[in-house]
């Protein structure tokens, strides 16, 4: 078997970055560059032409995502510099046609990108008949987010065409690895090239892992195990702009300082100071809970202390959140327990056993129901809708890489303001 290509796609908005990225990948190892498709959106068919007179010995990728007028934008493309042209591979048939001509007519190939196509191995079958030179097996970024999987795409067209295959889609060095022994000729990688901060050592990790690919069994994962994992490696501000910048709790801050909370909330709503429904949710709660106290806008009264505290930790409770006040802050200090709390007063309240456990409550402005996933740490805390909980932890998990690149260009002595393009791209 030819030895698999590593295409880098770089789905950036600046001309400048990405000519410096691609080249750090190449450096790696890369072998094609994308010019992805919100780089053409952004910069136009410049950015193919800088990159083939950037790259003269590299196939050029336009992946210009073709729905219509199929010759027209192969043409563009291909006079532009580009070896390869991307096309919607649900595009009506007559645009695939109008594409396959321009295409041998100004002598390049065309990409089909699956992307959303509901019988993937028909229309395959039918692509590789009307002359299309690759199918890619590609699932987009925002299907990504919800769970969609590219290798489960590749594992789909084995045997289906006799063209190569390409596959795109979230991969890493251990996904591209399985790719490659799914039959994968040509291996798209961007995010985890294109937003790292070694951006060489990330293709070359790549390169190698496809080079000399390893059977690794998959491992079973619950889908709570790794909404939990996934929220554990960011920090609340990442997830609050994967939110679009909502879901923060106000006026909170964290007793203990540096600590980490996730976990699914227990809701408490207590009422006029009343601590029994606070401690008796301590038993409601299992492992890895967070419990959110709703008090009633009561600030005066402690319903939480140093015992509640030492109880949440016997029972392996991942911390804690109040509307309100608490007490014994010194020796709560000393257990370093994720605690997030408005203010700190003396005096407990009475336990009257007023209020409700597991209701929907309003707590620091946000709504929270049992079962949302509750993230604190010095920053602040957020509240994850449980029904979007994995999705908002991959799109978090996402910013955080974007920041990785971000920091590194920094770092080597460019502005933030310079590395975003605030200016280009203020809203008019
Ligand atoms: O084609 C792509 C996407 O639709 C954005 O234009 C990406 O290039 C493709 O998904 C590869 O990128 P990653 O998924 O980040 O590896």
């Amino acid at each position: 078997m030819e030895k698999p290509y590593l295409q880098v796609a770089l789905d950036l908005l600046d001309l400048p970055r990405a000519v410096a990225i691609a080249e750090e990948a190449l450096q790696g190892g890369a072998d094609w560059i994308e010019v992805g498709t919100p780089l053409i959106k952004s910069e136009g068919m410049a950015a193919v032409r800088a990159m083939r007179e950037r790259f003269p010995g590299h196939e050029i990728v336009a992946d210009m995502k073709v729905a219509d007028t199929g010759a027209l934008e192969v043409e563009m493309a291909a006079k532009s510099g580009a070896s390869i042209v991307c096309i919607l591979a649900d595009a009506d048939d007559a645009v695939i046609a109008e594409a396959v001509r321009a295409a041998r007519k100004y002598g390049v190939r065309l990409m089909a990108d699956l992307i959303n196509v509901a019988d993937p191995v028909a229309r395959s079958r039918e692509l590789e008949a009307m002359g299309v030179d690759y199918i890619n097996a590609h699932v987009g970024i925002d299907q990504q987010m919800i769970g969609k999987s590219s290798l489960d795409l590749l594992a789909r067209l084995a045997g289906a065409v006799q063209i190569p295959i390409a596959v795109a889609g979230g991969l890493d060095a251990a996904t591209a690895s399985a790719a490659v022994q799914s039959g994968a000729a040509i291996v798209i990688v961007g995010g985890n090239i294109i937003r790292s901060a070694d951006v060489a050592g990330s293709a070359e990790r790549i390169r190698s892992a496809i080079d000399r690919p390893e059977s690794r069994p998959p491992q079973a994962e619950s889908p709570d195990a790794a909404v939990r994992r996934l929220l554990e490696a960011v920090s609340a501000p990442n997830i609050s702009d994967a939110m679009h910048r909502k879901g923060a709790m106000t006026n909170l801050v964290s007793i203990c300082g540096r600590v980490k909370m996730v976990g699914r909330a227990v809701t408490v709503r207590t009422i006029a100071g009343d601590w029994a429904k606070p401690v008796e949710a301590i038993d409601v709660a299992g492992e890895g809970d967070v419990l959110v106290v709703s008090s009633d806008g009561v600030t005066n009264v402690a319903p939480w202390g140093e015992l509640a505290t030492l109880s949440c930790r016997n029972r392996g409770i991942a911390g804690v959140v109040i509307d309100g006040a608490v007490r014994d802050v010194d020796d709560i200090r000393a257990m370093a327990f994720p605690l997030f709390a408005r203010t700190a007063v003396p005096n407990a309240g009475e336990p009257k056993g007023l209020g409700e456990i597991n209701t929907e409550i309003a707590c620091c402005g946000q709504e929270v129901r049992p079962g949302d996933w509750i993230v604190g740490d010095e920053s602040g805390v957020v509240v994850v809708p449980r029904e979007r909980a994995y999705e908002i932890a991959r799109r978090a998990v996402e910013v955080k890489k974007t920041e990785e690149r971000i920091r590194e260009e920094i770092r080597r002595g460019r502005s933030l303001a310079e590395v975003m393009e605030l200016l280009k791209w203020e809203k008019r």
